[in-house]
């Protein structure tokens, strides 16, 4: 919270804290936010009394990111730092505008249901048509993409590696028990928090498994979309699992996949021609046979995120036991088998620490 410079306070009192915006600064904030200040009659529908955010507590600073049709800004609400997603209607595009609003009510409606140390923490929502806001803790590390992209390519250690990608299967473990699917897992809906946390974001297209209905028109991200999701068939949890697959290439990697591609072109090669992004020749086999496991084109060949916790945490235990666990580690025949019969015995405790709630 120190070092913002707010520039807008969204209240009945108007704008109260600021530096100077550029001019094109002043019109954007102001065009968003004179929505969410306007007095004008607030008819709350049904079950909007539970997240409905009280604007007089909420302190909007800069802008700091920007979704397709999302803005997301810093600020404050009831003393809590926050990032607040500003969604706004097009005037001109009655079909985008309904779908927007759908997605901002399935949202809501998902995130309210969680609580989950790898889960994004939820706080409040305003519907304000054409602008609705989703209120969210702020997670200082921002996204998972942004940070290995900073990275040089092939080299975050393996145990950081690992760290993540347990961070994230627990967040997707809890989600999939809740009977949600994320349908759009990808680094840049991943973010750091405090100790390198990893938190799972965005719930703008999940669903509830029972409610998913055909991908038919759906606009998630090709490079992490899984081949029955591009083809638009009938699709399970096992979609995240997928690309759970291909965030686990990107933390070992460091790149972007399939990034010689266009998105289409990448979809094409998934779906047509099974094609996945090549594996680093130094890719231990424990990472090597999770990943084929996870991106495999049958759905049912995929771990559900119950085996992957378990399997990493079972790396997780052996790489305290055995620095060199990862170079001497060799697949069996039976290798999954193998892991899957020691992890009883082994009962792998989560030694990084957990995420702060
Ligand atoms: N709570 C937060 N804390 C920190 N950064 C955030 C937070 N929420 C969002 N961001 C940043 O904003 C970016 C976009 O957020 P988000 O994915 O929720 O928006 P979106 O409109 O759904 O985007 P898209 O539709 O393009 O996926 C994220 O990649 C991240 O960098």
């Amino acid at each position: 919270m120190k070092n913002l410079k707010w520039h807008k306070q969204i209240s009945n009192s108007g704008n109260k804290l600021g530096r100077r915006l550029s001019l094109g600064e002043y019109n954007r904030a102001v065009s968003w936010s004179k929505y969410l200040v306007s007095p004008g009659a607030e008819i709350k529908g049904e079950g909007e009394e539970e997240w409905s955010a009280d604007m007089s507590q909420l302190l909007i600073g800069s802008k700091f990111a920007s979704g397709r049709h999302s803005r997301i800004y810093r600020g404050v609400y009831k003393q809590k730092d926050v990032a607040i997603k500003l969604i706004s209607q097009p005037e001109e595009d009655e079909d985008l505008a309904a779908f927007l609003e759908k997605q901002f009510a399935s949202e809501v409606s998902l995130l309210l249901r969680l609580g989950h140390p790898n889960i994004i923490t939820f706080i409040a929502a305003c519907k304000k048509p054409p602008v609705f806001c989703i209120i969210t803790e702020y997670l200082a590390g921002g996204s998972l993409g942004k940070f290995l992209h900073h990275q040089q390519p092939n080299i975050l250690p393996l145990k950081l590696v690992l760290k993540l990608a347990l961070d994230i299967a627990r967040g997707m473990k809890y989600l999939h028990s809740q009977g949600i699917l994320h349908r759009d897992l990808k680094s840049e809906n991943l973010l750091l928090g405090e100790d390198m946390c990893v938190k799972v974001a965005d719930f703008g297209i999940s669903c509830l498994e029972s409610q998913c209905g055909s991908a038919k028109g759906f606009t998630g991200t090709y490079r992490w979309m899984a081949p029955e999701m591009i083809k638009e068939k009938h699709h399970t949890k096992k979609v995240d699992v997928y690309s759970f697959g291909i965030v686990l290439w990107e933390l070992l990697t460091g790149k972007t996949p399939f990034d010689n591609m266009t998105p289409e072109q990448a979809a094409y090669a998934v779906s047509h021609k099974n094609a996945r992004p090549p594996l680093p020749s130094k890719c231990p086999w424990a990472f090597s046979d999770l990943i084929n496991r996870c991106w495999s084109s049958n759905p049912d060949k995929r771990p559900h995120f119950d085996e992957i916790v378990s399997i990493l945490e079972y790396y997780t235990e052996s790489l305290q036991q055995d620095p060199e666990f990862f170079s001497t580690y060799k697949p069996s025949p039976t290798s999954s088998n193998t892991i899957l019969g020691c992890l009883p015995k082994c009962n792998a405790r989560h030694k990084f620490g957990a995420c702060k709630v």
